[in-house]
């Protein structure tokens, strides 16, 4: 039996961290929602007890690094399932951009999984199964649009913001998730984004109220560290963007736009000196 499960991207339309806590991990506030920009990913039953993990891409591990490997294992261990998988990841979110690419392979693997053997497993249950991978699996697991507490793995469903484009630009520049947490000094954050206010926001179903509610405590550090991440941002808004943002720990930026008569504008003009461009719509 063969089976399908798109793996979209994500993106923070608002993150702040609160604190750093005794487990090293951060507690953050964090609102976030999918666009249109997924990894698809084919599954198919193996009789003998076996994990294969192939893709297109030649940029990412195949082995147990792969987080749709590790999904595939923890499920296996979980259920006793005796069969076994080859999975082939069609990459199209980039690799490392703040996008959660992995993490969105990671819980297509648990649902697909999850049907590919009937497992009957509850969407609550796989989110906990989700959660021991990393902390963006759990969202990635239902998507929508949610309020993440916790170190990510907490989440209160909400309304899907109104409906936009979103034009993606992922600088040339590795930027590691940890790292960036390690450098963000938690008790000199000057300016807090407000989860309530983006709530609001989005609530209200008016567009420019979220665009002037977007913000990222993350920025501040990969901003410093890669100047050019700041200059994508500028360069957005010069070319029409009604808001920015760096997408979680980077280096992706995005930027929202209302108007789709504004979208070729922004998407050439960034064409122009970044290579990883898109121009999508929310996954609402
Ligand atoms: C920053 C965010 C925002 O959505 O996304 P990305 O930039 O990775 O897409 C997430 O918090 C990333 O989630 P994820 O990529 O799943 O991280 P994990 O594998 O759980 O953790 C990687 C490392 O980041 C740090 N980490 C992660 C989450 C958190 N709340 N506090 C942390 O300090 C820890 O050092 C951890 O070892
Ligand atoms: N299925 C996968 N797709 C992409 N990257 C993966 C995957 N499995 C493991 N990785 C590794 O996870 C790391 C983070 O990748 P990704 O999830 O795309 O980034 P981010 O967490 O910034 O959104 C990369 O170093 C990559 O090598």
């Amino acid at each position: 039996m063969k089976i399908y499960e798109k793996a979209p991207a994500k993106i923070n339309l608002m993150l702040d961290v609160l604190h750093k806590r005794p487990d090293g991990f951060h507690e953050v506030e964090m609102v976030m929602t999918m666009v249109d920009l997924a990894d698809r990913l084919e599954m198919v039953e193996l009789p003998r007890d076996t994990i294969i993990i192939s893709s297109q891409a030649g940029y990412i591990p195949l082995d147990e690094k792969n987080l749709a490997f590790q999904a595939a294992r923890l499920i296996k261990d979980r259920y006793d399932v005796k069969k076994g998988v080859h999975i082939h990841l069609d990459k199209k979110i980039p690799v490392a951009a703040g996008l959660a690419g992995g993490s969105s392979d990671a819980a297509a693997t648990l649902r697909g999984l999850n049907r590919l053997w009937g497992l009957h497993i509850p969407i609550k249950e796989l989110q906990q199964l989700g959660a021991e991978l990393g902390s963006d699996v759990p969202f990635c697991v239902t998507g929508g649009t949610a309020l993440a507490t916790g170190r990510g793995e907490l989440l209160t469903p909400i309304e899907n913001p109104p409906q936009c484009w979103v034009v993606l630009a992922k600088p040339p520049i590795n930027v590691s998730t940890a790292d960036v947490y390690t450098r963000l000094k938690s008790n000199q954050i000057t300016k807090h984004p407000s989860a309530s206010n983006m709530i609001a926001a989005i609530q209200s179903g008016n567009f420019h109220e979220v665009c002037g509610q977007l913000g990222n405590v993350l920025e501040d550090v990969t901003l410093k560290l890669h100047p050019e991440v700041q200059h994508l941002k500028e360069t957005m808004m010069k070319l029409g963007a009604d808001g920015t943002l760096m997408s979680g720990s980077g280096p992706t930026v995005f930027g929202l736009v209302s108007k789709e008569s504004k979208v070729p504008r922004i998407y050439n003009g960034l064409r122009g000196f970044c290579r990883e461009v898109y121009a999508v719509r929310l996954l609402t």
